[in-house]
Order: structure tokens, then C-alpha cells, then sequence
């Protein structure tokens, strides 16, 4: 807020989530919303809840002098730790800084813990005194609904919840815009071994399919920012590629399953082209190398009681992988689009995956088709909740807001007309999906 803002605020009502302030007028009165700090988008999957928060770095001496003491000790325990409870990570490596949100500079923070643990998580807000400062926290996924209830009962919140995909594109667009080595690909796909991570330009984007790899599979034909259709889906995901490992070879956690992945080989668990034919099938073009049958060996004694965690771990992942990079690639044809952009947190430290994704596009497209990836690759419908807010706000203060600005205010600092995307989109029905 500037020095003249300051001196024409003649009411001042704090509520909670929002200050609305009044602005005198020689002619009219206006009421303007500021959005007062934290600022959170919080993205409540099927595995995994995403945190993205705002750390103003802009703060004035008198800002700083007014900031009430849970405010400032929410900014603390958030930017001074990494790890929070028993599941909670900030990734670090992940912050944006210098970033101008709503005419504010700061830091974007970026956490995330197992959804399992929302009980948790109530209770450390609880502690903290978030309840007490924050009335409305923008939500999206599946868990903005399914724990909607838990919020309120249990630290009197709101959830302005958006829909997941509409916040998801959002996400990706800003983090591409403020991020120049944001999107990535793999040059020399076809060499698995020796493909490099390069940076790619993303500042022409649409169309492009986006495949998001969560606990299930999500697949959009991106033609704008606010034009996508849901295309398809598969359950087969990242929670199924965790499951199947948990169960097969007894690990607990992404990371080990990841880790045992590493060290395996699927070769020794599915049935390769020439494990059929002895060689290549040539006359498909299918060399002796392909994976003819996903566990296509398990069903023989022998080799079944031959093969380890680790190869087991690899088959699962490959299997999960190349079913996900055939479908993508099948709705990459179907569309007419060359770029393929693969995002979720089944693709977190899972190198793997990654270059098997890269190289099936390249190779079943005959380099037509290209697999882009992107840094923040689970983070986007958190950080595009995060961005939507003002629209919230917006929407909220609607009937009870004169809708022209003051003079010398710009749309920033004051809501007018309520934002196409309000929170009420993820209450309608999606009619973009088309499957
Ligand atoms: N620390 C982790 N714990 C659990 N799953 C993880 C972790 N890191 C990556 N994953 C993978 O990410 C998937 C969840 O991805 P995410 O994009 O967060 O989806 P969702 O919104 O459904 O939770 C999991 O199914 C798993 O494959
Ligand atoms: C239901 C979901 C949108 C939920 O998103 P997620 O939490 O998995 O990221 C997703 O899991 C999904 O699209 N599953 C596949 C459903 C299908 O098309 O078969």
C-alpha cells in the first residue's frame, strides 16, 4: 500500500483473510479489498497435498512494525524449515524469488506432505494460530471436496475450492513465464543412456497435450489459457506404481521404490520381442529389445524365483511408464499435437521414467513428437490456486462491493468485476471433459 493509500483510508475493517478498506472520495465512497497476508494455494491430491506460499520480501518498516506476531511467526517456521511433522518437505531447490504477485515482490515456497497426514496438518494450523489469522484457504484436488468438512470443524476454515485442471494450466503458464529453464527435454532421446537434460523454449506453447502423472492419470489438449478438453485418463498412475512396488517388493516409501527401480532390471521379469521370436520382428519394425509382454516371465517358476526386489521395482516402473507414454502418445496423434508436456509427482527424482517418456515419443512418433518436462512437475495446481485468489476474493465481495474504482487505483488494489475464474468454476460441472 502506498503513502497515498494510507492517507485516504478512512475506515479500516480487518477481516481476517481480507482487509477491506474504505477510500474517501469527494463524490462517492469506495470499498477496496486488500488480500492480507499469508498467501497459500494448496493443492489436496490423491497422494500428495501441495503447499505454495508467498513470502512478501517488499515489506515495508511500517508493514513490518503492523505484522501481527502469528503472521510473523507463520513466515518464520515455513522459510526457516525444510521439514515440518512426520511427512512434510519444503523443496527447496523448487523457490522462485523475485517473483511480482497481485504488485507484491517475494519468494514462492513449495511444500508438500502426504495427504494421509491431513489430521496432522489441521492440528499444526491449529497450533500455529493459523486459525486465528486465515479464514478462507484456496484449495484445489480432489481433497478440497473430501476434506472441506475437516476444515471447517476443525480450524473454522474455508475452502474456496477451484477445479484441478483449470488451476493446473494456470500453474504451468506463470512458471513458465517467470522461469526461463522451467521447461526441459532430452536431447539424443533415442540414446537412453547417453540422453542429456536440455533446456527447451516454452514461450510458444499451445497446443500441447498435457499428461499429468499423479496418483491416477489426467490427460488435457492445451489450445490456450483458458481453452482445454480432458482427452483421456488411465487409472494405471503413480499411485499404481507404488502400490504394485509396496506390494511386490516390500518397500515403504516413493523414494526406495525409486531407489530399487535404479538398480534393477525389467529385462529378467517381462517378456521381450525376441524372448518370442528370438530376435527382431521385423516386419512391424519391433527390434528384439521391445518389451513384447510387461511380467511376461513371471508366470515360470524359474525365472520367477531368479529376479529381485530391485528387478521387480524396475518392471513395475517401466510397465507403468511405457502404458502411460502409449496413451499419450496415441491422444498426441488423435489431436494433431507435437508437444507432449508430462507433469505430476510420479515423475519426482524418477530420472527413469522421465527418459523412457522422452524416448517413446521420439521413437514411436519417428521424432515427429516431442516430450517436454517441467521443474515444478507437482507443484502447478497449488501455484495456479495460489494465482486465482484475487478472483475468489473477488467473487465473495461481489454483492457487497461498489464495482468502479476509485480514481488513481489500479485492478490490483481494488476488486471490480469478479474474475471469469472464480472459485464457483470447480462447483460446475466439467463440461470440458470429453471422455
Ligand atoms: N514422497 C512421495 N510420497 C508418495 N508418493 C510420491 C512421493 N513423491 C512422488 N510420489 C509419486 O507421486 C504420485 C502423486 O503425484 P501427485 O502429482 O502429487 O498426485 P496427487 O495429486 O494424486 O497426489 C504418487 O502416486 C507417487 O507415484
Ligand atoms: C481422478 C483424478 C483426476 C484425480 O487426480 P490425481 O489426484 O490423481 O492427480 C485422476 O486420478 C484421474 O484422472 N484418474 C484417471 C481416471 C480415468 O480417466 O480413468
Amino acid at each position: 500500500m502506498t503513502p497515498q493509500h494510507r492517507s485516504s483510508i478512512c475506515v479500516l475493517v480487518a477481516h481476517k483473510s481480507l482487509v477491506i478498506r474504505r477510500l474517501c472520495h469527494p463524490e462517492k465512497l469506495y470499498i477496496c479489498a486488500y488480500i492480507s497476508m499469508p498467501w497459500f494455494g494448496m493443492d489436496i491430491g490423491g497422494t500428495l497435498t501441495k503447499l505454495v506460499y508467498f513470502e512478501p520480501k517488499d515489506i515495508t518498516p511500517d508493514e513490518q512494525d503492523c505484522e501481527a506476531g502469528i503472521l510473523r511467526n507463520i513466515r518464520r517456521y515455513l522459510t526457516k524449515n525444510s521439514a515440518y511433522g512426520k511427512t512434510g518437505h519444503r523443496d527447496t531447490h523448487l523457490q522462485m524469488d523475485n517473483v511480482e504477485i497481485r504488485k507484491r515482490r517475494g519468494s514462492l515456497h513449495f511444500i508438500r506432505f502426504q495427504t494421509t497426514d491431513m489430521g496432522n496438518f489441521l492440528s499444526l494450523a491449529k497450533q500455529k494460530g493459523m486459525a486465528e489469522l486465515v479464514t478462507t484457504v484456496c484449495a484445489t484436488g480432489g481433497g478440497a471436496f473430501k476434506f472441506e468438512k475437516d476444515f471447517r470443524d476443525q480450524v473454522n476454515m474455508k475452502l474456496a475450492k477451484f477445479d484441478e485442471l483449470d488451476t493446473l494450466i494456470k500453474g504451468i503458464l506463470f512458471a513458465d513465464m517467470h522461469n526461463v529453464t522451467e521447461c526441459y527435454y532430452y536431447e539424443n532421446a533415442r540414446e537412453i543412456i547417453k540422453t542429456e537434460k536440455r533446456a527447451f523454449n516454452f514461450s510458444q506453447p499451445f497446443p500441447f497435450i498435457l499428461v499429468n502423472v499423479g496418483s491416477g492419470v489426467s490427460i488435457l489438449a492445451v489450445y490456450g489459457p483458458d481453452n482445454y478438453k480432458r482427452i483421456s485418463g488411465t487409472s494405471l498412475g503413480g499411485g499404481t506404481f507404488l502400490g504394485l512396488c509396496c506390494l511386490l517388493t516390500g518397500c515403504t516409501t516413493f523414494e526406495e521404490a525409486i531407489q530399487l527401480a535404479t538398480k534393477g532390471d525389467n529385462r529378467k521379469v517381462d517378456k521381450l520381442v525376441k524372448d518370442i521370436y528370438g530376435g527382431d520382428y521385423n516386419r512391424f519394425g519391433l527390434t528384439g529389445d521391445l518389451v513384447a509382454s510387461s511380467f511376461g516371465q513371471m508366470h515360470i517358476n524359474d525365472k520367477r524365483s531368479s529376479v529381485s526386489r530391485e528387478d521387480l521395482a524396475n518392471a513395475t516402473l517401466v510397465t507403468i511408464t511405457n502404458n502411460i507414454g502409449s496413451i499419450a502418445r496415441m491422444c498426441a496423434l488423435n489431436e494433431k499435437i507435437d508437444k507432449v508436456v508430462f507433469v505430476g509427482n510420479f515423475l519426482r527424482v524418477n530420472p527413469i521414467s522421465m527418459k523412457l517418456l522422452a524416448y517413446a515419443m521420439e521413437f514411436w512418433s519417428n521424432g515427429t513428437m516431442k516430450g517436454l518436462f517441467l521443474e515444478h512437475e507437482g507443484y502447478f495446481g497449488a501455484l495456479g490456486c495460489l494465482l486465482q485468489f484475487n478472483g475468489e476474493l473477488a467473487a465473495a465481495l461481489n454483492e457487497s462491493l461498489d464495482h468502479s474504482p476509485p480514481p488513481n487505483t489500479t485492478p490490483q488494489q481494488c476488486v471490480a468485476e469478479p474474475s471469469k475464474e472464480t472459485a464457483s468454476s470447480a462447483d460446475k460441472p466439467n463440461d470440458s471433459t470429453t471422455r
